[in-house]
């Protein structure tokens, strides 16, 4: 065994909230390493968020042209290259590792590339990239290993070589027929993509609905809008299995309302949620516990059962989204320096990027109605709004939830052209405590889509 090398603070795992705290700590003067085994700065700038952001910016492009008659723009036959689709992509990925790069350099932090493993508490044996191992030893651990996509047990669906969100994203040539398993937010924001891409796409989701955690007008208006699109969607159902091998020629069988059903593709994307990357490096031996999902258990200081190790992001569990990972920094940042903050009451705002986007900060409707509280609810049409008329992008609505019997927003769901930006206007509102009057009130600039805000609120039903 090599010597062992001690270090203050030691992360494994280079996502969102690793690399920051291992910035942060050895900007404040720790001697601090990270071991990554492949993606520097993580998988949101390297297989996830930004590449599947950079590919429906390219789909959307795709669409605008598609419709460009329609604002008076005249194009003669168009195809997509799916070369240079990959092409721009992979120069941002390429820029995003450099700056990455450069950030853990003026740091000071070390990045190891290597494989982890825990031989002992606070103790890891890291298999090097390059070759060899080396042994190190943290006074402080944090442990930040992310998610991969769950391959469902289903016969023959393991065989026939699927592809995950990081294998799709590398694709650079066009599906022809793209099956989706599962209509969460993977699978939605590729389905449509890929679509204006031009495969013919199919969603196959076993749950009664799309992007399930919704209310339902809100699944039903993502539901519409894709088979406007062309993309089929199947709900219910339960796939019986899959023969085949993606990328040649690939079918499933599944049972529906309807009778037993056969789609034949020529590609499968699997999106049908995330599993932890907790098996096989040793968290027994390091006296981590897991909980009964295979995630690290934590408390509200994302301290796990190990003295001086934390957990960060996806593999503790956190909701799965960049910015939460972020916030587990701030959290194990600040109580690291002698403060007292926790992941308690987070307003955790997310936005799906189909096009238009779907965005929420706070209750839904079910949500309230399953917590037994009580509110009073607005609604709006994107139709309604002036700047959704000059863009010719009417599809939608925005609904707030405001507590029945004071001014409190509760919740704000946005399906609509700019949803996440409007959305993180009512979650300031939220933030500063500021009562629904103060935006249905506020003068806001004219023609945006923020601007529906006033009108919104002006629907809410009186106390
Ligand atoms: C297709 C897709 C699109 C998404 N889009 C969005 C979006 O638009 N917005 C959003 O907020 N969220 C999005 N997400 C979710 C988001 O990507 C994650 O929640 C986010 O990246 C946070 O991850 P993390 O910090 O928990 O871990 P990660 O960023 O996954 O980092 C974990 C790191 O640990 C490394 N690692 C694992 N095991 C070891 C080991 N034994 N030794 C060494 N290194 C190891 C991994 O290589 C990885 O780099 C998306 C997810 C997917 C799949
Ligand atoms: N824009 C964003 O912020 C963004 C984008 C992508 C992913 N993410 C994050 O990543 C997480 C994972 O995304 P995801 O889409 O993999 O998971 P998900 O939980 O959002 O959706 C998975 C879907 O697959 C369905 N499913 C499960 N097993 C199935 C089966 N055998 N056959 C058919 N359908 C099946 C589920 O019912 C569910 O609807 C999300 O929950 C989200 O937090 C965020």
């Amino acid at each position: 065994m090599s010597q062992p090398e001690h270090f203050e603070m030691l992360i494994i795992g280079s996502g969102e909230g690793g690399k920051y705290l291992a910035w942060h700590m050895a900007k404040s003067g720790r001697r601090t390493a990270v071991v990554e085994r492949k993606l520097i700065g993580g998988s949101c700038p390297n297989t996830n968020c930004l590449p599947s952001k950079n590919e429906i910016w390219s789909a959307k492009v795709a669409d605008f042209v598609h419709h460009a008659g329609r604002f008076g723009t005249v194009t003669g036959p168009t195809a997509t290259d799916m070369k240079q689709v990959q092409a721009r992509k992979r120069g941002m990925v390429e820029d995003m590792i450099a700056k990455h790069l450069e950030l853990y350099k003026a740091s000071g932090a070390e990045l190891i590339m290597g494989t982890a493993r825990f031989i002992a508490p606070k103790t890891i044996e890291v298999e090097l990239n390059d070759g060899g191992t080396r042994v190190l030893t943290g006074e402080r651990v944090a442990i930040n290993l992310g998610t991969h996509a769950t391959i469902p047990d289903i016969p023959g669906l393991a065989a026939a070589a699927p592809l995950t969100n990081v294998e799709l994203l590398e694709l650079d040539r066009l599906p022809e027929h793209l099956i989706v398993l599962g209509g969460g937010y993977v699978g939605l924001e590729l389905a449509q993509a890929y679509r204006r891409f031009g495969s013919r796409v199919s969603i196959v989701e076993t749950g009664p609905q799309l992007a399930g955690r919704e209310d339902s007008d809100v699944t039903a208006a993502l539901l519409e809008m894709l088979r406007d699109e062309g993309v089929v969607v199947h709900l219910g159902v339960k796939v019986l299995r899959v023969e085949g091998r993606s990328g040649q020629a690939v079918s499933l069988q599944m049972r529906t309302s309807a009778g037993d059903q056969t789609i034949e593709g020529s590609d499968i994307l699997v999106a049908a949620g995330r599993t932890p990357n907790t098996s096989g490096i040793g968290l027994d031996i390091a006296g981590v516990t897991l909980d009964e999902r295979g995630y690290i258990a934590v408390n509200d200081r994302l301290e796990t059962s190990a003295p001086g190790v934390w957990a960060i992001g996806e593999a503790a569990g956190s909701p799965q989204f960049t910015h939460v990972s972020f916030d587990d920094f701030r959290i194990i940042s600040a109580n690291l320096t002698g403060g007292n903050r926790t992941k308690r009451d987070r307003l955790v705002p997310y936005c799906m990027f189909t096009d238009p986007p779907l965005a929420r900060v706070g209750l839904s409707e079910a949500e309230a109605q399953r917590q037994g509280i009580a509110v009073r609810v607005a609604k709006l049409p994107v139709a309604a709004v002036l700047r959704a008329q000059t863009i010719s992008e009417t599809r939608g609505f925005m609904k707030a939830l405001v507590e029945a019997g004071g001014e409190r927003i509760l919740g704000f769901t946005m399906i609509g052209a700019e949803a996440g930006e409007v959305m993180t206007v009512v979650q300031a509102a939220m933030l500063a405590g500021m009562p629904y009057t103060g935006l249905r009130d506020a003068i806001i600039a004219h023609p945006t889509m923020a601007e529906a805000l006033g009108a919104l609120f002006s629907n809410l039903p009186a106390r």
